[in-house]
């Protein structure tokens, strides 16, 4: 094989408790890429379309991320990159981990498979701290590994699959502003009250129980974040009105990832699209320009089109 086109999904990081460690995978929301292999050695970026992104290698994630891969691998010959990015980079939906995880799983089947999905992790955290400034990869691990995933360490990298209760849907709703997750991280606190630190550890740890026991309302008391939405939910317009009339149908609503993105997890797409009308309502009201989606989980992760 020598080209190979993939759908990169959209990923939900942090899923109101678990910042830094929980994720969840999007359908249908994602990048597309084409990787083919070149008889000149090296990394290179032929081909952006949707978003204005640098070309250079070494400046976009998914250069970076294929970097690392390609000098751990060193074969003898190159690969070139395309991307049809459709994530608006700084969206709270995954942008930059689409293309950083993309790159290095097209790039792994166009070598015959040598690595396995933590390895793939470790390299696109490489490109995914190039937008963040930091090493996380709670966007990368569902992208790559599908459904939910908890993240238990980064260094070694250890990922957790989390199953996924199949009557789970998403909303998003996707203000059209820009938050880099950067700037998203520079105003979080640098210590957490323990009285703060127990209730989160304790949403996460029954979040994840009911996941597997596919305990709705349990999951509905577990959506909650006391330590970083309060902080980043200053820098989306509306977010407390946005929840307010999401959770009339929704078992949860938080930010995704930084934001500016909101997600809300429903039983049943007909709750989803009910919290889908009355997020738009909220959001008709203002002269924001917004999208909205509703999506199932992915439990697959990045699919081979062609
Ligand atoms: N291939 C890429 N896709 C998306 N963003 C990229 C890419 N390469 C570099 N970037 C940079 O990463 C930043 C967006 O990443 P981030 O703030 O984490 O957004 P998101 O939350 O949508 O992932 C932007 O500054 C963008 O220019
Ligand atoms: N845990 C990170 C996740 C950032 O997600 P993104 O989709 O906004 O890139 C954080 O919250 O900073």
């Amino acid at each position: 094989m020598n080209e190979i086109k993939i759908f990169s999904p959209a990923t939900v990081a942090n899923v109101s408790c678990g910042f830094d460690v929980l994720g969840f995978c999007l359908d249908t929301i994602g990048d597309e890429m084409i990787i083919r292999k070149t008889d000149k050695k090296g990394i290179y970026i032929s081909k952006i379309e949707g978003h204005d992104l640098p070309f250079e290698v070494e400046k976009n994630v998914a250069g970076v991320s294929a970097l690392a891969l390609y000098e751990d691998a060193q074969p003898n010959f190159g690969f070139e990159i395309e991307i049809y990015k459709k994530i608006k980079p700084g969206s709270g939906v995954g942008s930059s981990s689409a293309s950083a995880a993309g790159s290095v799983f097209a790039i792994n089947e166009l070598l015959g498979k040598p690595y396995n999905k933590t390895q793939l992790t470790y390299f696109a955290m490489k490109g995914e701290a190039l937008a963040s400034g930091s090493e996380h990869a709670d966007n990368i691990a569902p992208a790559l590994f599908g459904g939910f995933t908890l993240v238990k360490s980064v260094t070694p990298i250890e990922v957790l699959q989390i199953p996924t209760p199949s009557n789970l849907y998403v909303t998003v709703i996707h203000p059209q502003i820009e938050i880099k997750t950067s700037e998203a991280r520079a105003i979080l606190p640098k210590e957490v009250e323990l009285k703060k630190a127990i209730t989160q550890w304790a949403n996460v740890g029954s979040l994840v129980h009911a996941l597997h026991t596919n305990d709705y309302q349990l999951i509905k008391r577990s959506l909650e974040d006391v330590i970083v939405e309060p902080h980043r939910s200053k820098l989306i317009p509306f977010f407390n009105d946005v929840k307010l009339a999401a959770n009339t149908y929704a078992l949860g609503t938080g930010i995704s990832g930084s934001g500016p993105s909101i997600f809300a997890l429903s039983e049943g797409i007909e709750n989803a699209k009910k919290v889908e009308q009355a997020i738009r309502n909220v959001y008709s009201k203002t002269d924001i320009a917004f999208e909205t989606y509703v999506s199932k989980i992915n439990v697959q992760g990045m699919k081979i089109l062609s």
